[in-house]
């Protein structure tokens, strides 16, 4: 018989993407990305970090002070290394996953990319312009932006 308690789609790519966003090394916000092709085949996975070459451990990760001194100017989000890790074919009509809802930045890079639904699990910025922004452009293009609705399933693995 046909097992019948396997997690849904949804489940499965919005759990990729809150897996990956605990690679991060930001004590503050760690955000995860998954790309996934129209028929649900994963794509590419990213999460929030400095950009390759840069040690996390010689960069600043504060949030206040001085720009330079903060970890703005270097971290590379979840959504664009997502994007930028899928090194070969096309991302065109492809969906992603993310626990945190796309900067602008990000967004132009998703709509320029070809992707087509944006699935977010928290939108913790709504009130920025940065936000605010993403939604203008995404609603010009197109882009369909969907909130995850949580299940409230529990999955333990053990590592
Ligand atoms: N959608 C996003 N994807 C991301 O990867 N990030 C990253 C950039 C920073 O490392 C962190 C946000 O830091 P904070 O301002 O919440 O301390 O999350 C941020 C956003 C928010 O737009
Ligand atoms: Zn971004």
């Amino acid at each position: 018989m046909k097992r019948n308690d396997y997690i849904s789609w949804d489940e499965y790519f919005m759990g990729i993407s809150l897996l990956s966003a605990q690679r991060s090394k930001d004590s503050h916000t760690q955000v995860g990305a998954c790309i996934v092709s129209q028929d649900n085949k994963i794509l590419s996975v990213g999460y929030n970090g400095m950009p390759t070459g840069c040690s996390d451990d010689e960069m600043p990760w504060d949030r206040n002070g001085e720009f330079l001194d903060t970890k703005y100017p270097f971290v590379c989000h979840a959504e664009l290394n997502a994007i930028l890790n899928h090194a070969a074919g096309s991302l065109q009509n492809a969906k992603i996953y993310v626990s945190l809802f796309p900067c602008n930045e990000c967004a132009k890079a998703i709509i320029q990319s070809g992707i087509k639904e944006v699935v977010y699990w928290e939108d913790k910025y709504a009130d920025t312009d940065g936000v605010k922004a993403s939604k203008k452009m995404f609603e010009l293009t197109g882009v369909k932006i969907r909130r995850y609705i949580p299940t409230n399933r529990e999955i333990t693995i053990r590592l």
